[in-house]
């Protein structure tokens, strides 16, 4: 056996050698030109696609270019195990390394179906290997090894993985390829085609695993994906910020990132939770198909075309046969041009039969002359999603209509605007309208749909807003992530197969169970709220027990204290988040400033390099922190409908310690 320090100096070599081939790939890749193109648009095309490719090859000093390695077991060799077909060694990095002159690989891609087994490989199923070793770094030095042979008894718990998982946060979230589990790989690596739905406590790793998929698929699917899209959809721009680096990290530099609001458009108006969770339900894509065809009318008169000194007449109950036979068989859009054609056909019939000879640009002419246009303006008239949806809130008798035998008096009361803006030009949409709107438009002309998407706290999406979602990945597939026990909005899911109806995806629900982030006595603390907010659910368990790692106390002056917990933890490492009621963000941040301590208010923009940050409790979902202060949890649960189960998430949001002050009692669901 060589001494470890041998070890280590050929491990760093490698390191070495592995940097200068990077580094030869990427000067290749800048050395090509666009210029081979054949003309403006193929060039800019091939220069962003060469520009991407520079990027992908970066070297980051802070993510190492490997981070394991695996030795092929000899002994096994030939047979099933397949160790026959594999090299000697490999490592498994972010991204295939190659040596340019013989094309030796140095470093292999996390992603290529050799290194799964990096990530599966156990005593129980070695798949050939021998030993697996991974490697500790520290600021891009290669600093620590462990070995973990795959002969033999299982190994304890990794050193590596827990020290990855208890180094201080400082900056965004950091990708985990180094470290995922078996049952994360598992859902990483699940086929393009196969949509996943993942129900997960908080901190088991949820958004990582999506947004390793999204890079997974990218690898498997380069093309295909390339073309189609992928796109992640997260709950604010708080959030989207806090992951934006895992994937570049990775090398995909190309990936979309989106709040619904983005995709939807943003609301200029709130509304009442009865009005936003009757307008959330599924039912309401019924109401609006409904109400959409209603603006298709039974024709009154028929239709007479001149040309020239010719006459040509449908008789009304024709058009109406016509109008009829369309109605409802395709988007309202393409309808309403295939009845203009329809028309316009039957017009040149009677030509034919007339003995002349029409072309089809004839019937275009027809179908566009002013007699079919004011045909097609009465009958079919042309609307707009706004239009519709305007008459839809603003006008009772429209609504009773469309809502027939799918919403009762009391959901219809709820919906209608109690004073409607003039016009639909003026009206203010709320978020529920938005996915309503938005469902509006695709009756009328289909949705493009793009090849893969990653949506992250799902439960938190209506029925609409999830079929709005659906719609952008009905030829393609989904990654679903999310806790029911973290649904906060007026229509949080109770059921993972109704969110996936909804999506209109046939997918497989999996469980991840074992927390990463929040320490295991912080953990049941929080999961004193679980039988009230989701009692069918698991209680989570840690992978660290975090002895001492909560501290609850009542206390007299609530904004002293606060300012007293938040230097205590400023003088430990990492990051601090204070989240606090969002009534209170303000006062606290004073207290802050008057004590002189440098913080910044978490918002919608960058976070900036402040260590301490004070977090409106409404936005901590999916956010972590290494030292988390919670002021005053009876407030934060009073302050809204679902507040038990934001103040679930809430307290889940500590890597390291969770600091309770109250002045108020605790809700007495966490006196457990
Ligand atoms: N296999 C792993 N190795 C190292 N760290 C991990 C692993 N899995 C998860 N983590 C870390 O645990 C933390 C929680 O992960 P993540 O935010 O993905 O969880 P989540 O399930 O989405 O949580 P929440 O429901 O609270 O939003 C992150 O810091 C993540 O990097």
């Amino acid at each position: 056996m060589p001494a470890e320090s041998a070890v280590l100096a050929a491990e760093r070599a490698h390191l070495a050698e592995s940097r200068a081939a990077l580094r030869r790939m990427r000067e290749h890749a800048e050395s090509l030109s666009a210029d081979v193109a054949g003309d403006w648009v193929s060039a800019q095309f091939l220069e962003s696609l060469l520009e991407q490719r520079v990027a992908a090859l970066a070297d980051h000093p802070g993510a190492p270019l490997f981070f394991g390695r695996m030795d092929r077991d000899d002994a096994v060799g030939g047979g099933d195990s397949g160790a026959g077909d594999l090299p000697a060694v490999m490592y498994v990095g972010r991204r295939h390394v190659h040596d340019g002159d013989e094309g030796r690989p140095l470093v292999l891609d996390w992603r290529a179906p050799v290194s799964r087994a990096f990530y599966q490989a156990g005593p129980a199923d070695p798949m050939g290997w021998r030993l697996r070793r991974r490697f500790g770094f520290s600021g891009g030095e290669l600093t620590a090894f462990e070995d973990e042979p795959l002969r033999g008894g299982a190994a304890g718990p990794s050193r590596i993985l827990t020290e990855e998982i208890e180094r201080p946060r400082t900056g965004p979230m950091r990708d985990i390829v180094a470290t995922i589990q078996p049952d994360q790989d598992e859902i990483v690596r699940a086929d393009l085609p196969r949509t996943v739905c993942v129900q997960g406590a908080p901190g088991t790793g949820k958004t990582a695993v999506g947004l390793h998929r999204a890079a997974y698929l990218l690898f498997t699917h380069r093309e295909r994906l390339a073309r189609s899209g992928v796109l992640i959809v997260g709950p604010n721009r708080a959030f989207l910020g806090y992951i934006s680096a895992v994937l570049p990290a990775l090398g995909e530099v190309g990936v979309e990132q989106a709040t619904i609001d983005d995709l939807l458009g943003a609301p200029t108006a709130e509304e009442p939770a009865e009005a936003s969770a009757v307008k959330g339900e599924a039912r309401m894509a019924d109401v609006l198909r409904k109400a959409l065809w209603l603006h298709v009318t039974k024709p009154a008169e028929g239709l007479v075309v001149t040309r020239g000194s010719a006459r040509y007449r449908l008789a009304d109950h024709e058009v109406r046969e016509i109008a009829a036979a369309l109605r409802g068989t395709t988007r309202y859009g393409s309808g309403r041009a295939a009845f203009a054609q329809r028309l316009a056909h039957r017009i040149l019939v009677q030509m034919e039969k007339r003995g002349e000879a029409p072309d089809d640009r004839v019937q275009e002419q027809v179908a566009r002359s002013k007699p079919v246009k004011h045909v097609l303006d009465t009958v079919w008239p042309k609307v707009t999603p706004e239009q519709v949806l305007y008459r839809l809130l603003a006008d009772p008798a429209f609504l009773g209509r469309a809502a027939k035998g799918l919403l009762d008096e009391a959901e219809q009361a709820a919906i209608l605007w109690p004073k409607p803006a003039r016009s639909h030009r003026s009206a203010r949409w709320t978020a529920a309208d938005r996915a309503l709107l938005d469902e509006l438009r695709d009756l009328v002309e289909r949705t493009a749909s793009l090849g893969h998407l990653v949506v992250d706290e799902a439960q938190d999406l209506s029925a609409m807003q999830l079929r709005a979602l659906g719609r952008r990945c009905g030829t393609g597939s989904a990654t679903v992530l999310g806790d029911l026990a973290q649904g906060t909005t007026a229509w949080s899911a109770r059921s993972w197969r109704e969110v996936l109806a909804h999506l209109g995806q046939d997918g497989d629900v999996t469980e991840l169970t074992l927390g990463f982030r929040v320490p295991g006595t912080v953990l049941d603390f929080a999961a004193r709220l679980l039988p009230h907010i989701a009692p069918a659910l698991e209680r989570p368990r840690s992978l660290r027990p975090g002895a001492g790692a909560l501290e609850v106390r009542r206390v007299p002056d609530l904004g002293a204290a606060v300012v007293a917990a938040a230097r205590e933890a400023l003088a430990r490492p990492g990051s601090v988040g204070l989240i606090v009621p969002d009534a209170a963000v303000a006062a606290h941040a004073a207290a802050l400033e008057a004590a002189g301590l440098e913080h910044a208010v978490l918002g919608p923009g960058p976070g900036g390099g402040t260590r301490l940050l004070v977090v409106p409790a409404t936005l901590a979902k999916g956010l972590e922190y290494d030292q988390v202060v919670v002021a005053e949890p009876a407030a934060i649960a009073a302050a809204e409908a679902r507040g038990l189960a934001r103040l679930y998430v809430v307290l889940t949001r500590a890597v390291t310690s969770l600091t309770v002050l109250h002045r108020d009692e605790l809700p007495a669901e966490l006196n457990g």
